[in-house]
């Protein structure tokens, strides 16, 4: 479901003469539908950039990033936004909303986006709202004044509301706990019965070891002159 072939990336700093940071050299790696694989490496070994990469946020310097039947590498912008609608979900610590819109409003977005009926779409997420502990009192507000917490259990709820055949996740459990975690980590599990590709960085072991079925240490793709 997610081939990645040599990709590449280099940095190009533009404060500083345009000087170039080589940060990734032959990153290979496929992802087949239900099953998870974490990124693993030391700090600024370079996790957050392939997954920014696969997100298509930033562009490979070269190689091939299969999602499904798009090579986001080479994608145009739009392919790269009806990709993230309907084929690949990002779930990460932070939540990023328009101010104003109502939390059901934001969890159900995605539904709606890819065309299930709105009774579904509220009832999916209700159900999300509720495993993830975010009291109905809250529900009709706009999360952007809720507490660092609980705008993070939203974007839970939001990032698995869809079903996306793949998914990136960075961090998913940091800072939750134990009942919520508990909670994530079923979602995952549910997300990888039904057929997702998953790729995460998950700096909690306990949490990589019980729903991730293999590990990737992206230092193996730090370019040789910089290791
Ligand atoms: N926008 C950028 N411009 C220049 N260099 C960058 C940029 N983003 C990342 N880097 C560099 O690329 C390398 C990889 O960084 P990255 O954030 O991917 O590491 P990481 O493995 O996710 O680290 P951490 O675990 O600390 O989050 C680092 O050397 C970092 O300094």
């Amino acid at each position: 479901m997610i081939d990645i072939r040599d990709v590449s990336k280099t940095f190009l700093l533009h404060n500083q003469g345009d000087a170039a940071i080589p940060v990734m050299q032959g990153a290979t790696l496929a992802v087949e539908c239900g099953e998870c694989v974490a990124l693993i490496g030391a700090s600024g070994a370079g996790k957050s950039t392939l997954m920014r990469m696969i997100y298509g946020n930033y562009l490979a310097a070269s190689g091939v990033i299969m999602v499904g039947e798009t090579d986001v590498a080479a994608a145009q912008p739009r392919e790269i936004l009806e990709l993230r609608r309907s084929v690949l979900g990002y779930v990460s610590q932070f939540l990023r909303v328009v101010p104003r819109v109502p939390t059901l409003d934001v969890v159900m977005e995605p539904l709606l986006a890819t065309g299930t009926p709105v009774e579904q779409a509220r009832a999916r997420a209700d159900e999300l709202l509720t495993r993830l502990n975010i009291p109905q009192t809250l529900w009709g507000l706009s999360p952007t004044t809720f507490s660092g917490g609980e705008q993070q259990r939203v974007n839970i709820a939001r990032g698995f509301a869809y079903d996306y055949p793949a998914l990136l996740l960075d961090e998913p459990t940091a800072s939750l706990d134990a009942a919520n975690r508990e909670t994530v980590l079923s979602l995952i599990e549910e997300a990888k019965a039904r057929g997702a590709a998953i790729i995460g960085i998950f700096h909690d072991e306990t949490a990589r070891e019980r729903v991730c079925d293999r590990v990737v240490d992206v230092s193996a793709f730090t370019p040789k002159a910089v290791a």
